[in-house]
């Protein structure tokens, strides 16, 4: 319901306050999460916490789970279970213990034999579960993906899937409004992901931290809804929490008709309350950017980082040029991971290796642009000598989609490998991996060290760009499959059906699923009221020790922990699988000469890093996983990524932002083997030898949770009352959001009417 203010409102603004349940003075609120996305991999440990205190799903009906990330992209021909059909038995695992839960728990599930599975932000969007207005969560970072929409949509922990699953709310602050606007017109051959490439180069991959981006300008009104998705998938690594373009026509024509969407007069309704989401004339932003089409022409990744851009006509930078000695480390090594000179033309690297798919561009429109490309290079255009390329469509619909139109007969003739959906080679849980040294052009959103496989190479590129990649077997300006010749050869071959997703849509009622009652596993959980069952948080009040020091800027979660080591059922036993592939020789296994492994750094409880946007990447818990236990219970560093920061605090962690100076001067206390004391009662660093102490601020709730070891979950459920009353607004303003289209309605907590009031 709009609220009655005067001040002109962002869109961000609007979706908030739409959303709040109850707010503290401090500003921190308890929102309303409309619509909750489950993957294999960071929902074990928030069913097993449910479980384990007793607590039910709160929103079945606005909770839909399927696998992706460790799943096979091998035919599904022989699937008979997925037990028998995923082999490597972590992945199985996994897997096995999703689809436990989703019966346990009464969740709506897209299994490998539905056509419907696909990557969850692939899925949502498919079939309408995710709406404009909305707010969107999933363990995973690049829920962004759904602001496309306009709707509020961000990745988040573990912990907090759990706190989601529990009460269908989180604890947020809110960010900040930042407008990045694209006016003008693109050239021939630039694409969305070109786009949002040139972006995160201009504005680095911390530019966005603390904020919600919303995408402005005749560029991205002028987008589909795939190269919207494409845009804002990447706001992740752009740095900020979401990403969001406004509803118009493109949206409503999108989601019309799609099985989870409105119908009838509830479509009316909708569409009437979604015009209004746009931000008002006059409307706050804390920070704009401004960016000319004219000026971005395709771009590609040189780097280990997604910032390191260069338009495909340029060529390795040198690090040699760069001033400032962080920056030229970085690059340096950037340099080296990735096995390139400086100063060589990007268009004289080869590739060994295609990958187009992921989150970012599985969607029909993607399959299109690259099918076009292989079609412009003439008929009896292959996949170079020695190059593998991969094609894995999103979902399954997706894949049908693709072949009714002709897609797949394009690739195959060519010689692509053409898959079944998932994750695969974005990040490798599967199979689906680069070998050591391999190179490869990929569609996906990361790049870093050991992304796509241990020793692995990737330059990010747009599909188009991906298909010429694979056609020439280095990375290639797309504009050469462009022009008279090219259009005569697409003339020329077979015969493209334009097909529309709604032909593969046949499904307009999901399953009902029948909960079964959560099992309890703690003898004692079941019997206490929510807020009482017993709070796993360890306290944090002062931590004196050791510190290494870390010189390293934009440490990613992929870096912090493989992927690897994401395959488990438990928060703990990851000390191993910290830092990984800084610690461990590839080759021997052996212990490489990384500060970690040597004494007294070995035995750490802080680390103080003086490189900016610590943890940034991936929502992965498992990284706070691995640096509590390995014993690290403070980080010290001039900046966090948001996800990052809210992980660590869900465990009794502290991260701790202070100046980039002081956390040099930290890191040459640490050097000297000198131990610190980190006091999070007084907000302070002691440091050895008389050297006055650095202070520093913690937010005021999250320092009194940290200080008593408190557990958000037991906290929120406290606010069952507030909780059911906003329920009951949101079903008379909103309807079309209570599951429709599903037949189990809600299940109520009466639990939480019972909970004994809680220092909030
Ligand atoms: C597994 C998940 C936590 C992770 C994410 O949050 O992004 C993954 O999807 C990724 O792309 O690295
Ligand atoms: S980024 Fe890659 S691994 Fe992560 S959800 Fe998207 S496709 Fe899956």
């Amino acid at each position: 319901m709009p609220t009655a203010v005067s001040a002109p409102r962002t869109l961000y603004d609007k979706i908030w306050d739409d959303h709040v349940v109850d707010v503290q003075d401090d500003g921190l609120a308890l929102i309303y999460i409309d619509r909750h996305l489950v993957h294999e991999v960071t929902s074990p440990q928030a069913f097993e916490g449910l479980r384990s205190a007793g607590r039910p799903v709160r929103r079945p009906d606005c909770t839909l789970a399927t696998v992706d990330h460790n799943i096979p992209t091998i035919s599904r021909k022989n699937l008979t279970t997925i037990e028998s059909f995923v082999e490597e038995p972590d992945s199985r695992a996994q897997c096995m213990a999703l689809e436990d839960n989703v019966k346990e728990f009464g969740l709506t599930y897209f299994g490998l034999k539905d056509k419907r599975q696909g990557i969850v932000h692939v899925i949502g969007p498919e079939q309408g579960f995710t709406l404009p207005g909305i707010t969107c969560v999933c363990g995973d970072s690049h829920t962004s993906t759904h602001g496309a929409f306009g709707s509020l949509a961000f990745g988040i922990g573990t912990s907090e899937v759990e706190h989601v699953l529990a009460t269908q709310t989180l604890l947020q602050k809110k960010g900040q409004n930042m407008r990045i606007t694209v006016d003008g017109d693109l050239h021939e051959g630039v694409t969305s992901k070109d786009v949002i490439l040139h972006i995160i180069g201009v504005i680095g991959t911390a530019g966005g931290t603390g904020s919600v981006i919303e995408y402005a300008g005749s560029v991205f009104r002028g987008f589909s809804m795939e190269a919207r998705m494409s845009v804002c998938n990447m706001s992740i690594e752009a740095g900020a929490r979401a990403g969001m373009v406004a509803p118009d026509e493109v949206t409503f024509n999108y989601l019309r008709g799609r099985p989870l969407s409105p119908k009838g007069e509830e479509w009316d309704r909708a569409e009437a309350y979604w015009r209004t989401l746009k931000s008002d004339e006059g409307a706050r932003f804390d920070i704009e950017v401004k960016i000319n089409a004219a000026d971005i022409i395709p771009t590609i990744t040189w780097g280990t980082s997604p910032q390191d851009v260069v338009p495909i006509t340029g060529a390795v930078p040198d690090p040699s040029t760069m001033t400032d000695p962080v920056k030229r480390a970085s690059a340096e090594r950037s340099l080296a991971y990735m096995g390139l000179t400086p100063n060589t033309p990007m268009e004289d690297i080869k590739v060994d290796r295609i990958f187009i798919g992921s989150c970012t561009n599985s969607r029909i429109e993607d399959l299109r642009s690259a099918a076009r490309v292989v079609l412009a290079a003439g008929p009896d255009t292959k996949v170079a000598p020695g190059v593998h390329a991969m094609i894995v469509p999103g979902s399954g619909l997706i894949k049908k989609h693709a072949e009714a139109e002709g897609l797949d007969a394009v690739f195959k003739r060519a010689g692509f490998d053409w898959r079944e959906a998932g994750c695969s080679m974005c990040l490798g849980m599967n199979p689906d991996q680069l070998a050591p040294g391999e190179r490869c052009a990929s569609t996906s959103n990361r790049n870093f060290e050991g992304r796509q496989g241990s020793g692995g190479r990737t330059h990010l590129v747009s599909p188009a760009m991906a298909a010429a990649a694979a056609i020439t077997g280095k990375l290639t300006d797309v504009r050469k499959f462009m022009g008279a010749t090219a259009d005569s050869n697409v003339a020329a071959g077979p015969k493209l059906k334009l097909a529309k997703a709604s032909e593969f849509m046949d499904d307009a009622i999901l399953p009902s699923p029948a909960p079964q009652a959560p099992s309890v596993t703690s003898s004692t959980a079941s019997d206490l009221p929510p807020s009482e069952a017993p709070s796993t948080v360890q306290k944090f009040i002062v931590v004196k020790g050791v510190a290494a020091p870390l010189h390293i800027e934009n440490v990613d979660t992929d870096m912090i922990i493989p992927k690897q080591f994401l395959k488990t059922l438990k928060r703990t036993g990851l000390a191993n699988g910290l830092f990984f592939t800084l610690r461990k020789d590839p080759h021997t296994g052996k212990d490489k000469d990384f500060i970690l492994n040597r004494e007294p750094y070995i035995r750490s409880k802080i680390l103080v890093c003086t490189g900016k946007n610590f943890g940034c990447g991936s929502s992965r818990e498992h990284a706070p996983w691995s640096l509590n236990d390995f014993g690290i219970r403070c980080i010290i560093a001039p900046s966090f990524a948001d996800i990052f920061r809210n992980n660590s605090m869900q465990n009794g962690m502290l991260p701790v932002s202070i100046s980039q100076e002081d956390c040099r001067a930290l890191a040459e206390d640490a050097e000297a083997g000198l131990e610190l004391e980190v006091d999070l009662e007084k907000e302070e660093i002691r440091r050895p030898n008389g050297k006055a102490a650095i202070p520093f601020k913690t937010d005021p709730f999250r320092r009194h949770c940290l200080l008593n070891g408190l557990d958000d979950i037991a906290l929120t459920l406290q606010r069952g009352s507030a909780i059911e009353e906003f329920e009951q607004r949101r079903s008379a303003v909103w309807p079309w959001l209570d599951g429709f289209g599903y037949k189990t309605g809600k299940i109520s907590v009466a639990a939480t009417k019972n909970a004994k009031k809680m220092d909030w």
